[in-house]
């Protein structure tokens, strides 16, 4: 079979270029990796589920009670052989990819592989990183439940903050002003269609991109074999650790997916009109816990009637201002040499301490999420998050240049392929 195809397709031609590809041996590496294995999982689960999911927001008669059709479908979808599972498998992957990305991201950002020529796959990444949070959102939206309603109206408020445009943009995404009939239909087709769709087109260029320019090495890579690209092939050893990573990673998630039911509809119930306390899952505790620290009522009027509110300070410009930092850092390295190498964190110590100070502030305004369980005032937020921010950056700063000193950076030759 294999020789018909080859006859047909070339496929040896294929193989011989691409199985033979080198793949640097480092445990960092295999973070993208989880990020396309939850991906997957996901795809396959997603599947699944709209087996059985109805999308929609109308009464239906069901086991005796009069209940959304999305929200009788999940206790359908949890009343199935193994479906509980499936579904929280889902949920969890959603969790796991998101984290996994960031992880991805923060070992790019330190190593300093975002430099030249891998400008266009960190654009991508960032890319990525926002749609996934963004698809895991509209999802949240799916069981319509108590708690998922409340939680999209948070989201459909952040949107319509936006001066001038965001009222349209919201209404754009769920079919009107949230909840109409309309807006499970169209937040779905964008959850299981579109947005997956985007995802895999951008992870196709991502793979081709890196395939195109090649891994950065780390930096052992530079003594053993300088000049060379020092790996395994893609077949067979990086096939058959990706595999058994694969396999791992399935057997964690059905652990999880298996021990914790995820988001249990029937504990929220029904849509109700009192509005149950929501806290978001972690990837959104940081702007939700910026919301709860900036005064409520603040408006600042702007020109033909509209105005910047806090709904648009926390949801909006903070993350938005994050987002084009990190957009624009790629191009404040102006050199024209290739990055060939990892850069080690150490050397590095005013990325590597922005770096930590990132963290710190999203730790820390993720606490503030947890305001009114906590009982810290506004004023005792805010100092928390200033000083815990600087005093990280301060810290890692200080402890890097006294502990590893100013070691000089080096410069690496071409690499050709080994
Ligand atoms: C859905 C999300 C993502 C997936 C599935 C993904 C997947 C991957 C994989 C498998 C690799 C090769 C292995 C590795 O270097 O880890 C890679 C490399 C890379 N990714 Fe991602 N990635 C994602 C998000 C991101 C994000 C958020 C960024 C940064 C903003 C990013 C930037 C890069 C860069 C610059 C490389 C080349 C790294 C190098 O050569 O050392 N990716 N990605």
């Amino acid at each position: 079979m294999y020789r018909w195809l080859d006859e047909r397709l070339s496929l040896s031609r294929f193989n011989k270029k691409f199985l033979r590809k080198a793949f640097p041996v480092h445990h960092s590496f295999f973070l993208g990796e989880i990020t396309m294995f939850a991906f997957i999982t996901l795809v396959l689960t997603g599947i699944f589920l709209t087996f059985n999911y109805e999308p929609s927001s109308r009464l239906i008669k069901y086991m005796g009670r009069e209940l959304p059709a999305a929200y009788a479908s999940i206790l359908y979808i949890d009343s199935l052989p193994f479906g509980a599972v499936l579904r929280s498998v889902h949920h969890w992957s959603a969790n796991v990819m998101i984290a996994a990305a960031f992880l991805h991201m923060l070992r790019i950002l330190i190593s300093g592989a975002y430099k030249k020529p891998r400008e266009l796959n960190w654009l991508l990444g960032l890319a990525l990183l926002g749609l996934s949070v963004v698809t895991a959102f509209t999802g949240y939206s799916l069981p319509f439940d108590a708690f998922s309603v409340t939680a999209t109206q948070i989201g459909y408020g952040i949107g319509a903050s936006m001066p001038y445009i965001g009222e349209w943009v919201s209404q754009l995404i769920f079919g009107g002003e949230y909840p109409t009939l309309h807006s499970i239909p169209r937040v779905y087709s964008l959850h299981v269609l579109w947005f997956p769709l985007l995802l895999m087109a951008l992870i196709g260029a991502h793979m081709l991109i890196m395939i195109k320019q090649k891994h950065t090495q780390p930096a052992y890579a530079e003594k053993v074999a300088p000049g060379k690209i020092l790996g395994v092939p893609m077949m067979p050893q990086q096939g058959y650790m990706m595999g058994v990573l694969f396999l791992l990673y399935l057997a964690v998630v059905f652990f999880i997916g298996g021990s914790y039911i995820a988001h249990p509809v029937e504990a929220f119930g029904p849509p109700t009109a009192s509005t149950p306390a929501v806290k978001p899952d972690w990837y959104f505790l940081w702007i939700y816990g910026i919301l709860q620290i900036i005064p409520g009522d603040l408006k600042i009027p702007l020109p033909f009637g509209a105005a910047i509110n806090s709904e648009f300070i926390g949801g909006v410009l903070v993350p938005g201002l994050l987002g084009i930092a990190a957009v624009l850092l790629p191009f404040l390295d102006t050199r024209k040499t290739k990055q060939r190498y990892l850069e080690l964190p150490t050397r590095h110590p005013v990325r590597t301490s922005v770096t930590f100070a990132l963290i710190a502030f999203l730790l820390t305004t993720s606490l503030a999420g947890w305001k009114q369980e906590f009982g810290f005032s506004n004023l005792q937020l805010w100092t928390i998050i200033i000083v815990g921010t600087l005093a990280t950056y301060l810290t890692s700063y200080l402890i890097i240049v006294s502990y590893w000193g100013k070691a000089p950076k080096g410069e690496a030759g071409e690499l050709e392929e080994a």
